[in-house]
């Protein structure tokens, strides 16, 4: 019998010991603690006359328009995405309901990696959700259920349709990949970032690149993700009602051979006191698939940068090389 791995299980493979227990109760606490204070390195103020592009999925040029978004931010927001912002409003909620410390709950996965804590909880869901539903809420998880995985099943039509789009912008077909070799490794994340007494200390969620191929974001009306943007500096993904940010993963950044970078993102504090959420849906390919630059992208005279690497392995390599994973597979 073949049994095939999943990304569940690659991430048991890299536990968070230690950390994992969430240390504050955010709802009561009245300043913040030495152990989430981070240095003041920039003020997490924005450059607010640059905007991420939105795209228009019903716009003739959607194609173009998200292979320029992808090369120029390795991030946009979409709309008319078919998605129905009630869903959205109701996954929202469900976010809310945050008995902290009990399974799915936790610290980011890169929290290990910084010194300081983080203005954050997450609550991950792989495959799916019933069996940490129920052991939160053994005889009222029926609705929850059903409104995760009504979502589930709507962001894999979305991130499939994008990564299409995003497939014919490059002029490649996916005969031309090797992807049938298992079902898309998926995560979906709801991120609780509670009001917080002093919001130019402390940090939502620090800066990363998402190990996806890309990931879709609903962030509500709340302002807090911010993208790094090479010569231009931090800049704020602010929110456009109905829209959801895309951003480019590690795994589309190897594929392209860096033409598409692998977006840096944060997110930072409300200053006026709002509890945030965000949902985030983390869209991979099949754990055992192998990633390398396509050749066909390759402008003559250019040499791939990564070696080929399997998706599974460069799970396992971030998970304990946070810092520049692509630097170890770069050739
Ligand atoms: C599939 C996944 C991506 C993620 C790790 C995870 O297993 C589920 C949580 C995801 C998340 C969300 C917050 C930021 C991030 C870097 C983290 O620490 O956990 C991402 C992970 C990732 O993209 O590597
Ligand atoms: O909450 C946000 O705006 C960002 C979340 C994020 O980057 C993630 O879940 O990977
Ligand atoms: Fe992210």
């Amino acid at each position: 019998m073949t049994t095939t791995t999943t990304l569940a299980q690659v991430y048991r493979e890299h536990p968070i010991h230690l950390r994992d227990i969430i240390p504050l109760d955010f709802n009561s606490i009245r300043s913040v603690p030495d152990s989430h204070v981070w240095p003041i390195s920039d003020d997490f103020s924005s450059d607010h006359q640059l905007m991420v592009p939105i795209i228009d999925l019903k716009d003739p040029n959607a194609v173009k328009l998200a292979g320029h978004a992808c090369k120029t931010w390795g991030a946009f927001q979409v709309i008319n995405h078919g998605i129905h912002l009630n869903l959205l409003e109701e996954t929202k909620m469900k976010a809310l309901r945050e008995p902290a410390g009990a399974t799915g709950y936790g610290l980011a996965r890169i929290s290990p990696f910084f010194p300081k804590y983080m203005w954050h909880e997450g609550f991950t869901i792989m495959d799916s959700p019933t069996d940490h539903a129920r052991a939160l809420w053994p005889t009222d998880n029926a609705r929850f259920c059903d409104v995760i995985e009504r979502y589930q099943k709507q962001m894999k039509v979305l991130a499939e349709k994008l990564t299409d789009l995003i497939l014919e912008s490059l002029a490649i077909f996916r005969e031309d990949l090797n992807w049938d070799v298992g079902s898309p490794s998926t995560a979906l994340q709801l991120n609780s970032y509670p009001p917080c007494p002093n919001p130019n200390r402390a940090m939502g969620l620090a800066p990363h690149t998402d190990t996806s191929f890309l990931t879709i974001l609903y962030q509500g009306s709340i302002s807090g993700l911010q993208i790094f943007k090479q010569g231009a500096g931090w800049i704020s993904m602010l929110p456009v009602t109905g829209a959801l940010v895309v951003n480019v993963g590690d795994l589309l950044h190897i594929l392209t051979n860096a033409r598409f970078p692998s977006v840096l993102h944060r997110a930072v504090l409300n200053q006026e006191g709002s509890h945030r959420v965000s949902v985030a849906y983390f869209y991979g390919l099949p754990i055992e698939c192998s990633v390398s630059p396509l050749l066909k992208l390759l402008d003559s005279g250019e040499n791939p940068r990564y070696r080929p690497v399997t998706v599974k392995e460069y799970v396992d390599i971030k998970s304990k090389y946070f810092e520049e994973p692509l630097t170890s597979i770069r050739i």
